[in-house]
C-alpha cells in the first residue's frame, strides 16, 4: 500500500478521508508510545533507587569489611551451616560458637572451611587453602644462589655452620663412626644485617639442600590461632625436600621469655613455641634435615630452646671488625666499575659502625652518585657521600637503624 499524495487516481475526498485516517493511526501510535515513554521512565526512575540503594549498601559494607580487617583476625574453622547462622571452631582454644553470616559469605563456605573471624567472631572472609598461607610465610628455595665466597668477614662462624650443618649432611657416617650426635638446632645470634641469612643459605647451597625460610613474626602475628599449625607444615614441607635446610628468622618472635600476662596473644605465642619443642624433641631420626634458627634479640630468649637437643649450638654473628668490612666492600664492588682512587682499607676505616647490609647499602648508593653525576666509573668520593647518607638514613628511621637491640 502506498501512503504517497501523489495518487492522482483517488477521487479528492476520499484522498482527505484516507489522511484523516493516517493522522488518526498517527495519533494512536503517538499515544502508545507516550504511555510506553512513561512506563519505561517509572522503571528508570525505580532502577535509578534501586540503584541508589545498592551503591549504598556497598558503600556501608566496604565501610564495614575495612573496619573488620583492620583489628586483628583469628582463625577457626567451619563446622556447619545452620539457616539462623554457622557454627565455627576456633583455632588454637577449640571453643564452639555460633556465629551470624552475610548471604554473600554464606555462598563461599562450607563445612571444614577455614575462616578468619574478629573479635566478635563474625566471619570476616573465607581462608584460601593451606598450600597458599603455607606459600605465603614460607620461601622454599631449591637452590640459594650464596656461596661462602659471597660472606666476608666471618670465617669462624662459617667454619662452625660447616661443621654443625654441613657435615652432618654430606657425611653423617663420620658422626656415627666417632660415636657422637651431631648438634640438633644451631642457633645464629647478632644484629641485624650481619649476615646471618646469608650463611644459612650459602650452607644450603654447599649441601644441595632445599633452602625453607620462615620469620617467626610471620608465624605468630599473620593469623593468630594458626601458629602452632605452621610449625607441624614447616617441618613437613621440609621432609618433603630432604636435604633441607630449616631456617627460622626471628625465632625471639615465638621463643621469648614467658610473661606473666595472659593475653591471647601470649598464649599464642607459647603454644607455637611448644609446638616447635616438641617438632625438635620428637625429631629423633632428623634425617637429612637440619636447623638452623637467627635472632638479633639473644638476651629475651627463653632459655629452654637452648637445652641440648634443641638450639644448643649457638653462634654468635657480630658486626664486622676492620678487616672483615674490607673484605665485605671488595665483595660487593666485584661487579661494579670502581675508579682506582679508590682505598677500601680507607673505606673500612671510616666505617666502625656498619654492618654487612650497610656496606652493602654503601656500595650501592655509591654507584647511584656516579651515576647522578654522569659518570659510569665510580669514585672515592662516591664511596664518602654513599656512607654519609646511609648514616643519615638510619639516624632518620631508627628502624632502619643497624645498630644492635
Ligand atoms: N658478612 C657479610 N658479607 C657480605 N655481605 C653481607 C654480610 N652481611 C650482610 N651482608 C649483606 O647484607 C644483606 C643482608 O644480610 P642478611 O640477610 O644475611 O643479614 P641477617 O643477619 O640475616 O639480618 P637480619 O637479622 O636483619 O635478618 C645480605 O644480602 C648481604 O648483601
Amino acid at each position: 500500500m502506498s501512503d504517497t499524495v501523489e495518487d492522482v487516481d483517488v477521487p479528492y475526498d476520499e484522498d482527505e478521508a484516507s489522511q484523516q485516517e493516517k493522522i488518526r493511526a498517527l495519533e494512536e501510535r503517538l499515544e502508545v508510545l507516550e504511555s510506553q515513554n512513561e512506563e519505561m521512565r517509572d522503571k528508570l526512575l525505580d532502577a535509578n533507587a534501586e540503584n541508589n540503594k545498592y551503591q549504598q549498601k556497598l558503600e556501608r559494607l566496604t565501610h564495614e569489611n575495612k573496619k573488620l580487617k583492620q583489628s586483628p583476625l583469628f582463625v577457626a574453622t567451619v563446622q556447619e551451616i545452620m539457616d539462623d547462622g554457622v557454627i565455627i571452631k576456633q583455632h588454637g582454644n577449640n571453643q564452639e560458637a555460633l556465629t551470624e553470616v552475610t548471604d554473600e559469605m554464606r555462598t563461599e563456605l562450607e563445612p571444614d572451611a577455614r575462616v578468619a573471624v574478629n573479635n566478635s567472631l563474625s566471619i570476616v572472609k573465607s581462608l584460601s587453602s593451606e598450600t597458599d598461607v603455607r606459600a605465603r610465610v614460607m620461601e622454599v628455595t631449591e637452590s640459594p644462589d650464596v656461596s661462602y665466597e659471597d660472606i666476608g668477614g666471618l670465617e669462624e662462624q662459617m667454619q662452625e655452620v660447616r661443621e654443625t650443618v654441613e657435615m652432618p649432611l654430606k657425611s653423617p657416617e663420620m658422626f656415627t663412626e666417632v660415636g657422637i650426635d651431631p648438634p640438633s638446632g644451631v642457633l645464629l645470634y647478632g644484629p641485624p644485617g650481619t649476615g646471618k641469612t646469608m650463611l644459612a643459605k650459602a650452607v644450603a647451597n654447599q649441601t644441595d639442600a632445599t633452602f625453607i625460610k620462615m620469620a617467626g613474626s610471620e608465624l605468630v602475628h599473620k593469623f593468630i590461632g594458626e601458629g602452632a599449625k605452621l610449625v607441624r607444615d614447616l617441618f613437613e614441607v621440609a621432609r618433603e625436600h630432604e636435604p633441607a635446610v630449616l631456617f627460622i628468622d626471628e625465632i625471639d618472635a615465638i621463643a621469648a621469655t614467658r610473661t606473666e600476662s595472659k593475653t591471647s596473644g601470649d598464649a599464642e605465642v607459647q603454644r607455637t613455641m611448644m609446638q616447635l619443642l616438641s617438632e625438635m624433641d620428637g625429631f629423633e631420626d632428623r634425617g637429612e634435615i637440619r636447623i638452623i634458627a637467627a635472632t638479633n634479640r639473644f638476651d629475651m630468649l627463653d632459655r629452654a630452646i637452648l637445652r641440648p637437643g634443641r638450639f644448643d649450638r649457638l653462634i654468635e654473628v657480630p658486626k664486622p671488625t676492620e678487616e672483615g668490612r674490607e673484605l665485605i666492600f671488595q665483595i660487593h664492588t666485584r661487579n661494579m666499575n670502581v675508579a682506582d682512587d679508590v682505598d677500601f682499607a680507607e673505606l673500612a676505616e671510616i666505617t666502625p659502625e656498619a654492618s654487612g647490609a650497610d656496606i652493602k647499602a654503601v656500595c650501592t648508593e655509591a654507584g647511584m652518585f656516579a651515576i647522578r653525576d654522569e659518570r659510569t666509573e665510580i669514585r672515592m668520593e662516591d664511596f664518602r657521600s654513599a656512607w654519609e647518607k646511609v648514616q643519615a638514613e638510619s639516624e632518620e628511621d631508627p628502624s632502619v637503624s643497624k645498630t644492635f637491640a
